[in-house]
């Protein structure tokens, strides 16, 4: 089967095409800018004719938190208006659309993990135009799968592990936020997950919206202890960590306080689960610690 990736440059545009070389049952595209602009309709329009997916995977997205909050109408250009275009353009072709979105749709205030149909209440610009991609994604397409996932980070991009190691290295100590929880989720593990969709997105699929995060929990200061464990035994920098509260890490966009996703209506409906949030990080902390990106 053909899937077009709108996305290129990102850490699940580009762990999706690492996951599906090789494979002779996918033919996978990506398309970045200046190809393909989501927030241009007639660039999506002429990727779609061009290529003819079976399957639309929007893995392009504004998702600088902090930034969104003074650079709104990018934000919005990115994460709802270019949904909406993916949306409609693979529509009117008959092409369903898998759309990645975000644990931070929620306001944090949750006390057990969110499923699907509790209600949204976005704290940030970044959320609130991932939630209005969302809706323009569900109206314009009904044969859509959204994926809200989480904390993502992989070898590829820009994402919190790297920005760990690369502290740690000349620093011995840092500061964590340890009072938001959520699960740390491997980009590679999306892209696995994301290739055993795109071939169920047929008539009758069971089409809407799911969670798709690691399974357990932890707070940032876990996830970046984690981090330094796989480090240190793989040679890296390591540094202690200082758990702190929020309040003592001062950010322009608020983050949610508790943005743990109930992943098992997806594993249900599609038998797709992804694993443990620490089971994936020592293997990419190596693959960093190797690779320059
Ligand atoms: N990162 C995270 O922690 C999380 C991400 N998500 C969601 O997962 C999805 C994938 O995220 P991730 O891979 O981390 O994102 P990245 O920030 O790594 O990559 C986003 C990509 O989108 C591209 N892009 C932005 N605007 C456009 C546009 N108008 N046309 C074409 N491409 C565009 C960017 O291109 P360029 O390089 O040109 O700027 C970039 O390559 C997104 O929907 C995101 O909201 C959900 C939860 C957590
Ligand atoms: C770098 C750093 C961050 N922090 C805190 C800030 C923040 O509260 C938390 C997370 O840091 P970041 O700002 O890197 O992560 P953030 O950009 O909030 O990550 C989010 O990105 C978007 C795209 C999503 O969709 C979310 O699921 C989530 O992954 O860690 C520290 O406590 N110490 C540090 O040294």
């Amino acid at each position: 089967m053909k899937i077009l990736v709108a996305g290129r440059s990102g850490q699940v545009a580009r762990s999706l095409a690492e996951a599906a070389e090789g494979r002779d049952d996918v033919k996978l595209v990506c398309l970045g800018r200046p190809d393909l602009d989501i927030a241009d309709r007639a660039s999506v329009d002429a990727a779609l004719a061009r290529e003819k997916p079976d399957v639309l995977i929007n893995a392009a997205a504004y998702t600088a938190v902090d930034q969104a909050e003074q650079d709104r109408e990018a934000a919005y250009a990115g994460n709802e208006t270019g949904p909406r275009h993916l949306a409609e353009a693979s529509a009117a072709q008959g092409i369903p659309i898998i759309h990645i979105s975000t644990d931070y749709v929620f306001n944090g205030e949750g006390e057990r993990p969110y499923v699907e149909s509790d209600p949204t209440d976005p704290l940030g610009v970044y959320g609130a135009s991932k939630l209005a991609g969302e809706m323009a994604v569900a109206d314009a397409n009904p044969e859509h799968l959204i994926l809200r996932t989480a904390w993502v980070y992989g070898a590829y991009g820009k994402n919190f592990l790297k920005t760990m190691l690369r502290v740690a290295d000349g620093r011995d100590e840092l500061s964590v936020v340890a009072d938001q929880s959520g699960a740390p989720t491997s980009s590679h593990d999306i892209a696995e997950a994301l290739l055993k969709l795109a071939p169920k997105m047929k008539d009758g699929a069971a089409f809407g919206t799911y969670h798709m995060a690691a399974s357990g929990e932890g707070v940032w200061a876990d996830f970046t202890q984690a981090i330094f464990e796989a480090s240190a035994e793989a040679g890296g920098p390591t540094a202690s960590v200082t758990r702190i509260p929020s309040s003592d890490y001062p950010t322009p966009a608020k983050r949610p306080t508790y943005s743990v996703l109930n992943s098992s209506a997806l594993e249900e409906a599609f038998g797709v689960r992804l694993p443990d949030w620490r089971e994936p990080v020592p293997g990419i902390v190596r693959r960093v610690l190797q690779e320059t990106d």
